[in-house]
């Protein structure tokens, strides 16, 4: 049957006017998925505006492409708060709702740009994807039981201090990246054994080669360092899958998530006791994150995620003058991210004001990573 859709477009309006309160559409996403009836700050959230929104389409239609249609909607408005925070990444293509429906002409003509226009925009339109099908597979209900026989939480950000009072130097984060799981425990096990505070496990596996199997192995092997789960995480649905799998602490990308969606995330990990590693690249993200309450863990990431192109400066320059400030009377530890081969490099971000490290490459390229360590700090820092 022909859909009313196709005849008649419904009197949906895309833009932030038809909306008074666009705060409310995003967290509204969020409810469509049954996960969040409160918004951010813990007050209910208004359906206002899916329901006037709802009274305009038609019900000769499935309601499962109706709410796919109003899914992408609130996703509209999703990037469109996040576009108004200055963030580049659009969280999906501007392909419309499914393929019947023929939106208003001037949704037709942005519907030209359906290719990511960097990488981390691929990612995590992927992501977006994957997750989708993830949470068909297994739906929040029963990762909530799932949770009930998660390992206990390990405190990520105690780890990063009790490291840092013992050796003065920046607490280790040392990244586990593509390897299998055995290889992947072993490797665990070695920069625990040379110093490792705590570590980080790469958990996407289209562009990464990392796994969630990698995670829940080390995790099992008993091994104490609290664990990060390195994810592009976009759905709080995320973070609850991490849990279950051992992580202890997640990353949040604020090149990707408005401060909505990373406050969000916060409370809810603080829920679970774990921490979160909010990573930012530039001067604006940084400004951003530091007008998010409950911010205790930031990581300056020295690589450009639409680039890949890394300077280790970048840390220096988010560091500086009043931003320093506000980071010190706020005891927030910084985490300085990708690029550190050196000894050097290490005292140069020490110098910056950075209290952790986050490392990967260059752990790995040696074959014992316990050696690894010692090299990069130029010392050992096992004792
Ligand atoms: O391997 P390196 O250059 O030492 O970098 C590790 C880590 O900082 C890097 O993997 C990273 C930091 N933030 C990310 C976000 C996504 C993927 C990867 C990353």
């Amino acid at each position: 049957m022909e859909s009313t859709w196709f005849k008649s477009p419904p009197a949906i309006s895309f833009s932030s006017s038809s909306c008074p309160k666009p705060r409310d559409c995003l967290t509204v996403r969020a409810s469509i998925r049954g996960e969040l009836m409160k918004d951010g700050r813990g007050n209910p959230i208004s359906l206002r505006c899916v329901q006037a929104q709802q009274s305009s389409v038609s019900h000769d239609g499935d309601s499962n492409s109706e709410l796919k249609i109003k899914e992408w909607e609130v996703g509209k408005y999703q990037d469109e708060i996040a576009a108004s925070q200055g963030i580049r990444i659009r969280r999906r293509p501007l392909t419309g709702p499914p393929l019947h429906y023929v939106g208003p002409f001037e949704f037709r003509l942005q519907n030209e740009g359906n290719t990511p226009r960097n990488i981390l925009e691929e990612i995590v339109w992927n992501k977006d994807k994957e997750v989708a099908q993830l949470k068909e597979r297994k739906p929040m209900y029963k990762l909530k039981k799932e949770l009930e026989n998660a390992p206990p939480v390990k405190d990520f950000i105690g780890a990063l201090k009790a490291s840092y009072a013992r050796t003065g130097l920046p607490a280790l984060i040392a990244e586990v990246k593509k390897a299998s799981p055995s290889r992947g425990v072993q490797i665990a096990q070695a920069y625990e054994k040379g110093g490792a505070a705590c570590l980080s496990v790469l958990t996407d596996t289209k562009y990464f080669q990392g796994s969630f199997e990698n995670l829940e192995a080390i995790n099992r092997a008993g091994v104490k360092c609290p664990l990060l789960c390195k994810e592009f995480i976009i759905d709080a649905w995320q973070i609850y899958y991490a849990r279950t799998k051992g992580a202890d602490a997640v990353l949040l990308i604020a090149a990707v998530l408005p401060d909505l969606d990373i406050e969000y995330m916060i409370k809810i990990c603080k829920i679970f006791g774990m921490a979160t590693l909010v990573e930012v690249h530039d001067e604006k993200e940084m400004d951003r994150v530091l007008g998010i309450k409950g911010i205790k863990l930031v990581g300056i990431n020295n690589r450009n995620l639409e680039t890949f192109e890394v300077d280790i400066s970048n840390t220096k320059k988010l560091l500086e003058g009043e931003r320093g400030r506000i980071i010190c009377e706020n005891d927030i530890i910084v985490v300085g991210e990708s690029g550190l081969f050196t000894p050097e490099d290490i005292a140069f971000v020490q110098e910056a004001g950075v209290k952790a490290v986050l490392v990967g490459e260059s752990l790995v390229k040696q074959s014992d990573p316990g050696i690894g360590i010692t090299g990069l700090f130029g010392r050992d820092i096992s004792s």
